[in-house]
């Protein structure tokens, strides 16, 4: 795969995680590109831009950082109306004054295709890593599976629902922010379950012994921005209730066991 092999390549010591957590400070940085990541007919403007500082925070959620500051690059074709770049920016202030973080800059181009990336940073007093442990239970929240087939809609020429989790993704923040003192390690599921799975068996060396059956409806899904997490068998009855309290669905499906794991589902990125 071609972005692991550039990524190897970086020389640091802070990358594999959904952000680098140095002196309290969690920093994480994701773009959302027209047609990468969405086609311009399927979005309104400031769903666009909302998305975008959505699938950033998801980033500084599942770390246990709470968001303080963003810088925006963001490129857009000169064919733009003011209402239409009025729209834009009113997704980017519309998260900012949800999560309570600040946009201090960042820097507009000129592009044929709305190109956004944003870097975040955020602070945490206890970070969490993709950092499994040997016997833990593995659990994800939410529904997965609704993502891929919406998207594999769209891209038929179909039509989705506003309330989609493609369009808006549902993040967890409230139960995660609460459950994290009790959870050993964790990541954002945006290339799917079973990949995401497949990252935390190689960083922390461990393998899954599968309580429930994962369909790869479910398992391949991307873009779902649902949490997998592990935790100690012990923590279970605390975590539960902290879901219920937040009403967040969990879905404790495996253990994590001596082995390696891997996907089987097609590669997102080239
Ligand atoms: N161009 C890059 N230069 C330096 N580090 C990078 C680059 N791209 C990715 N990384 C780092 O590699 C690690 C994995 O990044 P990746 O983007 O695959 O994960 P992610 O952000 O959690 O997932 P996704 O982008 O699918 O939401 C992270 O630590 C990230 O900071
Ligand atoms: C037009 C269009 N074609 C395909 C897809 C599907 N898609 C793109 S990136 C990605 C995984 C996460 O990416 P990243 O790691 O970059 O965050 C997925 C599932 C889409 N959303 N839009
Ligand atoms: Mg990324």
């Amino acid at each position: 795969m071609k972005e692991e092999f550039f990524i190897k390549r970086i020389n640091s010591k802070h990358i594999g995680d959904d952000g680098a957590f140095i002196d309290g400070k969690v920093y994480a940085s994701d773009s959302f590109f027209e047609d990468i990541h969405f086609k311009r007919e399927w979005f309104e403007l400031d769903e666009i831009s909302y998305k975008a500082s959505l699938v950033n925070l998801s980033d500084l959620i599942v770390m246990n950082a709470k968001p303080k500051y963003a810088l925006i690059d963001i490129g857009f074709p000169k064919s733009l109306s003011l209402h239409e770049i009025k729209l834009l920016a009113s997704g980017f202030n519309k998260a900012a004054k949800e999560f309570g973080y600040e946009i201090i800059g960042g820097d507009t181009i000129k592009n044929e295709k709305i190109a956004i990336s944003m870097t975040f940073i955020g602070e945490s007093k206890r970070p969490v890593f993709r950092k499994a442990k040997l016997n833990e239970y593995v659990a994800f929240t939410g529904d997965l599976g609704s993502v891929d087939r919406d998207l594999k809609t769209l891209l038929r020429g179909g039509k989705i629902p506003k309330t989609s989790k493609f369009i808006t993704p549902k993040l967890r923040d409230e139960f995660f922010y609460k459950a994290s003192k009790y959870i050993t390690s964790a990541c954002d599921i945006s290339d799917g379950l079973f990949k995401e799975l497949e990252r935390i068996s190689n960083i922390s060396n461990v393998g899954y012994e599968f309580l429930k059956k994962i369909p790869k409806n479910m398992g391949c899904s991307g873009e779902e921005y649902e949490i997998l997490f592990t935790f100690p068998k012990r923590n279970l009855s605390i975590i539960s209730n902290l879901a219920k309290l937040t009403k967040t669905k969990i879905t404790v499906f495996a253990v994590t066991k001596r082995g390696k794991y891997k996907s089987i589902c097609k590669e997102n990125h080239f």
